[in-house]
């Protein structure tokens, strides 16, 4: 099965458009239903082996593709039955309902089956399931053995994540030409074990897409300690938080990494350290600047900010940082900047308005010149130019104290790295540093510490060259 890795995001206008240029160059929609029905089917019927399967159709097209797939599952031999809604409302729907022929049951009297398909609703959900069609889904989703949502989970709205009814789990789901936002985004990522996209012949293009693996190299052959990136962390009130920082950046690929002001004396010997000055920040030879992890918020963390953003450097920002300042100042300062905030902090930062996570993330780019890491179960990449990558679900052992100070150590490193062979490219640095995070994770195992996390970052980079 093809991995989830780089696969373009699609809103459900952005899906319907795609759909509707195929309809315009002469595919019809019923033809494009039989195709999506025969692709459902072929799926239903690997898994679903000699067990009866239970088709659930709503009244639009998502219902449309479920009369399609259990006419072909029926024809092919699998024994089928199909509860709905009600009567099919949209033509392709009817016609698909017509050509299956067979009983259709009431939904709320259907008897469960062991394998359970819903074709109640897709991207077409403008409002949460009413009460007895939640209850019947809730009713049959729970005596199945296997759960399968085509398109989406019925009852998780297309582009924010969000749940507007109650909503099953489920064991897969069948995501139709593209991913949608809400495979990736929380809470409604988290209804289905699996995704799987079904190709059926829509060309696809979207500015976001899922994080990939990212294509790493070993140092050139000539390379030294400056060269390969150099990473200077600004330390603060928390010692610690800052060491976690300059530990990553160091096991995160950097050259050379300063340790700047901190008190904290359980340092590795392979970080340098220095006092705090103005001098020190402007070296040149720094490819990215960390202020923020135990940065604190009294006035000598207020200081070492502004002076952090008077250097020209690439900076990075997270933490404390993030709550002394606000979009208009970043987006008065020039040069290359990444954003790592937490839910809180983006609030805090940005004010915490509606909308999706991606859109939110989209305009807090634009509104501050800097690339941000929206983080959470469903980290979110966003660069002021419009690009946007979004992390498959991590390791959930990572809502642990410290671990967004590694990812902070990791992104500076990964920026100094990067700002070393070229133009720092901030949404690529970025997106390293969030993958090679997650899969230090999934290394990590159960019950990690954010210390232990740096330890199995060159094995994650190893994984990448
Ligand atoms: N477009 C294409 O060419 C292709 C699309 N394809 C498939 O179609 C799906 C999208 O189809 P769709 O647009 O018909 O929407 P769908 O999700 O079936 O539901 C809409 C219907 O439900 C209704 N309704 C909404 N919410 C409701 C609620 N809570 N409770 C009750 N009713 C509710 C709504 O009416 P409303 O009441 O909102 O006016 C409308 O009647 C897509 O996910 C994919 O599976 C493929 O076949 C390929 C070709
Ligand atoms: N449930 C979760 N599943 C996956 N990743 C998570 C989860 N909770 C937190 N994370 C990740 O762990 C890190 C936590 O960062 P943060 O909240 O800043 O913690 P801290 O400030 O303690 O270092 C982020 O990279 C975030 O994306
Ligand atoms: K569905």
């Amino acid at each position: 099965m093809m991995p989830l890795d780089g696969r373009p995001i699609l809103t459900a206008a952005a899906m319907r458009a795609a759909e509707e240029q195929i309809i315009a160059t002469g595919t019809s929609v019923s033809a494009l239903m039989e195709r999506v029905g025969a692709a459902v089917a072929a799926q239903v019927r690997r898994l679903a082996g000699d067990q009866e399967v239970l088709i659930l159709c709503g009244p639009g097209n998502n219902g449309g593709d479920g009369y399609v797939a259990a006419r072909l599952l029926a024809a092919a031999g699998q024994r089928v039955r199909v509860a709905a809604t009600g009567a099919p409302r949209s033509d392709a729907a009817i016609a698909a309902r017509h050509a299956w022929g067979r009983d259709v049951e009431a939904l709320g009297a259907a008897a469960p089956a062991p394998v359970l398909v819903d074709a109640l609703f897709g991207t077409g959900l403008s409002r949460g399931l009413g009460t007895d069609v939640a209850g019947a889904l809730a009713r049959l989703a729970a005596a199945a053995a296997l759960t399968i949502a085509v398109d989406l989970p019925s009852g998780a709205a297309t582009d924010d994540g969000r749940l507007l009814s109650p909503v099953p789990d489920y064991d897969l789901t069948l995501a139709l030409g593209a991913l949608k936002p809400s495979h990736l985004l929380q809470p409604a990522a988290a209804r289905s074990q699996r995704v799987i996209v079904l190709d059926i012949a829509v060309p696809v293009a979207s500015e976001a897409s899922v994080l990939a693996r990212p294509r790493l190299s070993a140092p050139v052959v000539d390379a030294h300690k400056y060269s390969r990136g150099m990473v200077a962390v600004v330390a603060g009130a928390m010692p610690g938080a800052s060491v976690l920082a300059a530990t990553a950046a160091a096991r995160g690929g950097a050259g050379y990494v300063l340790l700047l002001g901190g008190a904290s004396d359980r340092v590795p010997h392979a970080i340098v350290r220095r006092r705090f000055d103005a001098a020190a920040i402007a070296d040149k030879r720094i490819g990215a600047l960390l202020v923020g992890p135990g940065l604190g918020r009294d006035e000598r963390a207020r200081e070492r900010l502004e002076a952090a953003l008077a250097t020209d450097r690439p900076l990075v920002i997270d933490g404390d940082a993030l709550r002394l300042l606000t979009p208009q100042k970043l987006a008065a300062r020039k040069g290359p900047m990444i954003l790592t905030p937490h839910a809180g902090e983006f609030d805090a930062l940005f004010g915490a308005d509606a909308g999706s996570k991606i859109d939110r993330a989209r305009h807090a780019a634009a509104a501050s010149g800097a690339t941000i890491v929206f983080k959470g179960p469903d980290t979110v990449i966003t660069a002021p130019d419009g690009g946007v990558v979004v992390a498959l679900a991590a390791s959930s052992w990572l809502s642990t104290a410290g671990t967004g100070d590694v990812l902070a150590g990791l992104v500076a490193a990964r920026l100094a790295v990067n700002g070393s062979n070229a133009m720092p490219d901030p949404l690529a640095a970025a997106a390293e540093a969030v993958w090679l995070h997650g899969e230090a994770a999934r290394r990590a195992g159960p019950a990690f510490i954010a210390d232990d996390l740096a330890r199995h970052l060159p094995e994650a980079i190893a994984a990448c060259l």
